[in-house]
C-alpha cells in the first residue's frame, strides 16, 4: 500500500491488469499516470474514487472483448460499484470474496459462462445484481442477504429449482425469465412437470371428454336467458324514452355540453364563455386581458412541432404565444384539465406558463419572453466566424444541470400520472433568460397532440424504444437528455434535432465508436477542450451522457441519479483560461445561469 503518495499501487496494477485484457486502445491510452489521487476527481475514464482509492469501476457499452481473470478484484477491496454491462466479455465471473463493500454488480448483456460463483453469496451489503443475458450455467446459489433488492439472471442457461430462500422468492418471475432448465417458483414452470406432464394431459382429457356436453347444454340454455331479457328491456327503455321527451325532461347530448361547466384548478369557466374563448391566468396575478393581446404586435419565432410562436409586444414587456394545432379532440373541461397540469409544474429551471386561451378554434399556450434565446443557437451560431463569442465549458456545465435539475423535477413529480414528463427534449426548448437562466420549456405537451401526430413528430432525439414502438417514458427523457449532453460536449449536431441542411452526424453511435476506437481527441468540441483544467470534468460528463444513451432503457439511469452526478462534477478554472473569457461568457457562470434560489425551491430542499 503506498496510501501515503495519495494513492493506491496495488489497485493500480490491479486495473492495469485488468484492462490489459481487453483490446481498447482508448482505455489503454486513456488510463495512464495514476487513476485517483486524494480527493480529486478521477483521472481514468470509468473509474470513482474515494479518498484515493477506487470505489467504482464502470465500464459500460464500451464493445469491450477478451476474458477478465478470476483474481482481478481481489486487490480492490473498497469496491462498491462494479459494472461492465452491454459489452462482449467472455469467460468465467471473477472472485469476488475480497470486496465486501460491494453494493452494486452490473454484469448483463456480455457473454460470461460457467456458474454464479459462491463468493457473492458473503457480499452482505449487495443490494443489487444483475446478470442477465449472458451465457451462464449451473444452478443458482442460495441468495439469502437481506440487502440485496435488485436481482436479475435473466437469459441465461440456468438449470434445476430456485433456492427457497426469501429473498430470491420475493423477485418476480421475469428476474428468472429465458433459463429453459429453471423451475419452480417464481418462475412460471413447475419441477414435477416435466416427468408427469403426459400422465396428467391423459388424465385431464378423458375427464374433459365426459364434461362436454353437459357444459355445451348449459351454455345454449344461458344464452337464450339473456336475449330474451335484452328483448324485454329495450323495448321497456324505448317506451320510457318517448314518455320523457314528450315532457322535455330529457336534453340532447349536444345542450347537455353546453350547459356543462368546466372545473380547472378553481376557477369555473361556463361553456359559453369558452364558445366566446377565455384567457386563464396560471396564477392569481392577472397582468394583461385578452383585448392587449389582440391589440399587441406581434414577431414571427418560429415553427414548431406544436404550432407556431409569436413575440407579443404587450405594454408590460414581450410575451410568447404558442399557437397549437394538431390537437387532440379535446374538450373544453379536458383540454383545461391537460393545461392545469402544465401550469402546475413550476421549478426555477422550467418556464412556467403565464396563462392559456380556449375557444372553439383557437387554442394559445403564453409564456414569458427569454430575451437570450435558445441554447441550440448559443452553441452553433456563428462557428468558426471572428464575431463567435465561445460557448466556455462552465455554461454548458450549468445548462447540464438546469436541464437535469427541470427533468428530476419533473420525472418526480409526474411520477403517479400518466404524464408524459417532457417528450421532447432538445436545445432549441432550453432557452436563457435576461439573468442567464437556464430554463426549459415544451414539457408535457404530448397530452394534447393527437397520438398519430405526437409519435411522427414529436421526440426531437429518437430514443430506439422509441423507433421501435413508438413509446415516450421517462426512460426516453433520459435517452434524449444524454444526447443533448453528447451535443454540449461535441459541439455536433445529431441528426435527430438537426434542422434542415445542417451538418449532423448519428451522434450516439459516433461517440460509441470514437471512444471505441480512441479517437479522443476528436470528442471534445475544440471550444472547450482548450480548456484543459476542465477536462477531467468533460470526460464525466461524457461518461454520464454515455450511459444516459444505452440501448436498453431499463438499463438507462434513473434522472435523480443523473442530476446527482452532473451537480458533482466541480468546476475548475486555472489562470489561462480565465484570460480568454470575454466579458459576455464571464456573466454566464454557474452562479448566474442555474438557480438563484435554489435554497428556496421545493427540489432542493429535498437534498
Ligand atoms: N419563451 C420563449 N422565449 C424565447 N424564445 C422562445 C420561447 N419559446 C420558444 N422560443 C423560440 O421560438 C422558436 C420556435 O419555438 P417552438 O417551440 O415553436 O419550436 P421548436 O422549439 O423549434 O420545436 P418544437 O415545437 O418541437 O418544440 C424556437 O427558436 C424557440 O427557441
Amino acid at each position: 500500500d503506498d496510501g501515503q503518495n495519495g494513492f493506491h499501487g496495488e489497485e493500480r496494477d490491479a486495473l492495469l491488469a485488468l484492462v490489459a485484457g481487453f483490446s481498447n486502445s482508448f482505455l489503454h491510452h486513456n488510463w495512464t499516470k495514476v487513476m485517483c489521487y486524494e480527493n480529486d476527481p478521477p483521472y481514468w475514464f470509468g473509474i470513482e474514487c474515494l479518498n484515493g482509492r477506487v470505489s467504482g469501476v464502470r465500464l459500460e457499452n464500451l464493445g469491450l472483448t477478451g476474458e477478465i481473470k478470476v483474481d482481478s478484484l481481489l486487490n480492490l477491496t473498497e469496491l462498491s460499484i462494479l459494472s461492465f454491462k452491454d459489452n462482449s466479455i467472455s469467460g468465467p465471473l471473477m472472485d469476488f470474496s475480497n470486496n465486501q463493500k460491494l453494493i452494486y454488480i452490473d454484469l448483463s448483456g456480455n457473454r460470461f459462462d460457467g456458474a454464479i460463483p459462491l463468493s457473492l453469496l458473503k457480499l452482505n451489503s449487495l443490494a443489487s445484481l444483475h446478470l442477465q443475458a449472458n451465457n451462464l450455467s449451473g444452478s443458482i446459489p442460495s441468495f439469502d442477504q437481506t440487502s440485496l433488492l435488485e436481482f436479475n439472471v435473466s437469459y441465461n442457461n440456468l438449470s434445476g429449482p430456485i433456492p427457497n430462500t426469501k429473498v430470491l422468492q420475493s423477485f418476480n418471475r421475469f428476474s428468472y425469465f429465458g433459463n429453459p432448465n429453471l423451475c419452480g417458483p417464481p418462475s412460471s414452470s413447475d419441477c414435477n412437470s416435466k416427468n408427469d406432464t403426459s400422465d396428467t394431459n391423459k388424465s385431464k382429457s378423458s375427464k374433459s371428454s365426459k364434461l362436454l356436453p353437459i357444459l355445451l347444454v348449459v351454455n345454449v340454455v344461458a344464452l337464450i336467458i339473456l336475449l330474451f331479457l335484452c328483448i324485454i328491456f329495450f323495448k321497456k327503455y324505448k317506451n320510457l324514452k318517448k314518455r320523457l321527451e314528450e315532457k322535455h325532461i330529457l336534453v340532447r347530448d349536444e345542450e347537455k355540453d353546453e350547459k356543462i361547466k368546466m372545473e380547472t384548478g378553481g376557477n369555473r369557466v361556463a361553456a359559453d364563455e369558452v364558445e366566446k374563448g377565455k384567457l386563464v391566468f396560471a396564477s392569481e396575478d392577472r397582468k394583461f386581458e385578452l383585448d392587449d393581446l389582440l391589440k399587441a404586435s406581434a414577431e414571427g419565432l418560429g415553427k414548431g412541432n406544436f404550432g407556431n410562436c409569436y413575440k407579443a409586444m404587450l405594454e408590460r414587456g414581450p410575451i410568447v404565444v404558442k399557437r397549437l394545432k394538431d390537437l387532440k379532440p379535446l374538450s373544453g373541461e379536458e383540454f383545461m384539465k391537460q393545461v392545469r397540469m402544465i401550469a402546475d409544474q413550476k421549478h426555477p429551471n422550467l418556464l412556467s406558463l403565464l396563462a392559456y386561451y380556449y375557444s372553439k378554434d383557437e387554442k394559445l399556450l403564453l409564456y414569458k419572453f427569454a430575451s437570450n434565446g435558445n441554447v441550440y443557437n448559443r452553441l452553433n451560431e456563428g462557428k468558426g466566424k471572428p464575431t463567435r463569442i465561445p460557448f466556455r465549458w462552465s455554461s454548458r456545465l450549468s445548462v447540464a444541470r438546469g436541464v437535469a435539475r427541470a427533468l428530476e423535477y419533473l420525472h418526480l413529480n409526474t411520477k403517479s400520472t400518466n404524464v408524459v414528463p417532457h417528450g421532447n427534449l432538445k436545445l432549441s426548448n432550453v432557452l436563457i433568460d435576461e439573468n442567464d437562466g437556464v430554463l426549459v420549456t415544451d414539457y408535457g405537451l404530448t397530452s394534447l397532440v393527437a397520438a398519430p401526430l405526437a409519435a411522427q413528430r414529436m421526440i426531437a432525439f429518437k430514443s430506439p424504444e422509441y423507433q421501435s414502438h413508438k413509446k415516450v417514458s421517462r426512460k426516453s427523457d433520459v435517452w434524449s437528455y444524454g444526447c443533448l449532453l453528447l451535443e454540449l460536449v461535441t459541439g455536433r449536431v445529431s441528426a435527430d434535432s438537426a434542422p434542415p441542411g445542417t451538418n449532423a452526424v448519428d451522434l450516439c453511435s459516433w461517440v460509441h465508436r470514437a471512444v471505441r476506437e480512441e479517437w479522443t481527441a476528436e470528442i471534445f468540441d475544440v471550444e472547450i477542450a482548450v480548456q484543459r483544467s476542465a477536462n477531467h470534468g468533460m470526460l464525466k460528463l461524457l461518461q454520464i451522457a454515455m450511459r444516459c444513451c444505452v440501448s436498453s432503457p431499463e438499463n438507462r439511469p434513473e434522472m435523480s441519479e443523473v442530476a446527482r452526478e452532473v451537480e458533482n462534477i466541480v468546476v475548475t478554472a486555472d489562470s489561462e483560461d480565465e484570460e480568454e473569457f470575454s466579458s459576455m461568457d464571464r456573466s454566464l457562470t454557474d452562479e448566474s445561469m442555474s438557480t438563484p434560489s435554489r435554497s428556496t425551491t421545493t427540489l432542493d430542499d429535498r437534498r
